[in-house]
This record gives structure tokens, C-alpha cells and sequence, in this order.
């Protein structure tokens, strides 16, 4: 068998496309632009690159962009003050603090001092306990993403085996959350876990986001199953010239390709999902912000 790539590049254009739409709406009959605040801390190039992105993504879909970057010294005080104005500041629709912050920064104290209602990550114990128990929140980009497209594939999720592959508060846990409300039987793998491979073998959906480039193979993947491959690694490519490098998954791609019913690539799988639910999680914020029914289909 040969998997069915998911393509999430042009999912995800789908998505921001319903999103600029969205945004003209409230534009032209609330006279409201939705607005997001990402703040960097520190100068670690990856992040930059990818704020820069984010950025730019969130003017192309019609909304106010404001970017706040900040020295890796910066104190928790000065850190925690810039939120409390985001949170005041009513063209401020939605805060994004880029994670990991310097250690000299608390995180948990940091994300839980945003206002839940502009948590657009979903990390806020508010939030997280809201999705824990049902009730409507801010859902985490890259889980959102990925049910996304294990809902366009799938239709219906109900019954089938889910074998999540981390139990990060960012990723593993929410995912499998999220997977348990689609009705999903759901198991969370972790470092600790016995007899992965005979774990995931049993899956028919896996989610993997480990941080370990190409860890799942093929013979791990039962027949037709759907691998949705969220880690994002960065590897020595000689292949490709002296000093080069390259982005995997935390799948062996073409090893699992060969077995599964359908797998999401990297790049161009989990990432670009995780960037257009951001702004879907935007818009959403602000229409809840303003009494105005928010779109369908760009939540869970
Ligand atoms: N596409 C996107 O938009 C995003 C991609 N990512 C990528 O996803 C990956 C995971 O990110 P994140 O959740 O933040 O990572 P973390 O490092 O926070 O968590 C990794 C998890 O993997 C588990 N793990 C580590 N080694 C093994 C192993 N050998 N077998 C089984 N489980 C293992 C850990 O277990 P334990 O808890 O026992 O230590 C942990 O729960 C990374 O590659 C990251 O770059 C992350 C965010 C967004
Ligand atoms: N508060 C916070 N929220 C986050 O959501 C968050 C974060 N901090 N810190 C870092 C991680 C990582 N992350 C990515 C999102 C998109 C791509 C992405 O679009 N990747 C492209 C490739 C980009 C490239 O070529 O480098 C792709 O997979 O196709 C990557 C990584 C969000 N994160």
C-alpha cells in the first residue's frame, strides 16, 4: 500500500482563507480588525524565523499584527507587564508568548497570567481545563490542526484506536484530549511506555510528537493506518552539500508511507496547521470578545 499524502500546506490555505473571510466580515459590518500580540523573548533564530512568518501570515489574512521582542534578560516583571497591558489593550484580540522562554522566566506563571478569553495557544489552566471537561475554550494550535485533518480524512473518528506519542502540555496532552472528544479510544505513549512498537501497531490513527527525527518506522504502522507526523527535527543533509541541513518528522516518512492508509508529510504536514489555526483561533477570540457568532468549522 501506498499512503495517501495529507497535504496540510493546502489545508492549511483553506483554512486561512476562511479565516481573511471572516476577518472582511468584521471588518465591514462590525467595523472591527482582529488583532494579534506575539511576543518573543530572547533572539533564537529559529523563533525569529517562525514569528517573523507568523507575522506576516496575520497581515495576508487581513488582521493587525503586533510584535513585541524583548531582550533574553528581560525580567519577569517587565515580561509580566507587558501582558498586563496586551490583556487591557482592547485591539488585542489574542497573546501569544513564543515558548521556550529563558530559564530565568517561570512559564507556567507567565502563560497563566494572560487573560484565558486572549489565550490563542490554549495554554492557560483555563483553558486547558475547559477543553479537560468539555466546555468551550481556546484550543492548542497544533492539536486543533491536526483534528482538523484527521476529521476531513476520517468524517467520523468515533470508535477508532488513537495512540498519542508524547504527553507535552503543548502537544500529547491536548491531542489526546481533543481525540476523546471525537469519541476516539485513546492511548498516550511516553518515554516510559512498554512495548511501544506493540503499542502503536494496534493504532488506527497515530499521532507522533516526540522530538526524535524519524523514531516510528514503517513495521511500527499497522496496514491503512493514518500517521499524523507532528515533530519538526532539523538534520545534518551532507547529501544535499557540506554544512546542510534538513527538516524530518519524527516518522521515518518513507518507510511509513508504505504501509499507512494516509500520512502527513514535513515539511508542509503539522506546521503550516499549526500557524492557520492560530489566526482561526484569532478570529474566534474576537468575535467571543465582541457578542459576534463566530465562524464555523474553525474549532473544535
Ligand atoms: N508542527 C508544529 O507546529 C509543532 C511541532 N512540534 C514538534 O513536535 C515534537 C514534540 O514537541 P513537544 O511536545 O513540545 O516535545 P516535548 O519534548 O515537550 O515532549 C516530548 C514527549 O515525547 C516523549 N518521548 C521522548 N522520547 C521518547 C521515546 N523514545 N519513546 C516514546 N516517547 C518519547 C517524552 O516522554 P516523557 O514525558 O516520558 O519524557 C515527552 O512526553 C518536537 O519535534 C517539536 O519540534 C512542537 C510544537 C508545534
Ligand atoms: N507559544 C508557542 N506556540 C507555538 O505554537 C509554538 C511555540 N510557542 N514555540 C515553537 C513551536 C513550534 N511551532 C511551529 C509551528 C509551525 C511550524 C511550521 O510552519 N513549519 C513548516 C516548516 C518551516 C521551516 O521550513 O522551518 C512546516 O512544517 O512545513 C513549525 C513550528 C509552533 N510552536
Amino acid at each position: 500500500m501506498t499512503a495517501q499524502i495529507i497535504d496540510g500546506k493546502a489545508f492549511a490555505a483553506k483554512v486561512r482563507g476562511k479565516v481573511a473571510e471572516h476577518v472582511a466580515r468584521l471588518k465591514s459590518e462590525h467595523s472591527i480588525t482582529p488583532g494579534l500580540a506575539v511576543v518573543l523573548v530572547g533572539e533564537d533564530p529559529a523563533s525569529q524565523v517562525y514569528v517573523r512568518s507568523k507575522g506576516k501570515m496575520t497581515v495576508e489574512v487581513g488582521m493587525n499584527s503586533y510584535e513585541h521582542k524583548l531582550e533574553a534578560d528581560t525580567s519577569q516583571a517587565d515580561l509580566l507587564a507587558l501582558i498586563n497591558k496586551l490583556n487591557a489593550d482592547p485591539a488585542v484580540h489574542g497573546i501569544l508568548v513564543q515558548l521556550p522562554l529563558p530559564d530565568h522566566l517561570d512559564e507556567d506563571l507567565v502563560i497563566n497570567a494572560i487573560d484565558p478569553a486572549k489565550d490563542v495557544d490554549g495554554f492557560h489552566i483555563s483553558n486547558v481545563g475547559l477543553l479537560g471537561t468539555g466546555q468551550k475554550s481556546m484550543v492548542p494550535c497544533t492539536p486543533l490542526g491536526c483534528l482538523m485533518m484527521l476529521r476531513d480524512h476520517h468524517g467520523s473518528l468515533s470508535g477508532l484506536d488513537a495512540v498519542v506519542i508524547g504527553r507535552s502540555n503543548i502537544v500529547g496532552k491536548p491531542m489526546a484530549q481533543l481525540l476523546l472528544g471525537d469519541s476516539c479510544t485513546v492511548t498516550i505513549a511516553h518515554s516510559r511506555t512498554r512495548d511501544l512498537p506493540g503499542v502503536v501497531r494496534r493504532a488506527d490513527i497515530v499521532v507522533a510528537a516526540v522530538g526524535r527525527p524519524e523514531m516510528v518506522p514503517g513495521d511500527w504502522i499497522k496496514p491503512g493506518a493514518t500517521v499524523i507526523d507532528v515533530g519538526i527535527n532539523r538534520i545534518d543533509a551532507p547529501e544535499n552539500g557540506e554544512g546542510k541541513t534538513r527538516l524530518v518528522g519524527d516518522c521515518h516518512f518513507d518507510s511509513c508511507a508504505e504501509v499507512a492508509g494516509a500520512i502527513t508529510p514535513v515539511p508542509g504536514g503539522v506546521g503550516p496547521m499549526t500557524i492557520a489555526c492560530l489566526l482561526a483561533n484569532t478570529v474566534t477570540a474576537c468575535c467571543r470578545a465582541n457578542g459576534v457568532p463566530e465562524p464555523e468549522g474553525l474549532t473544535a
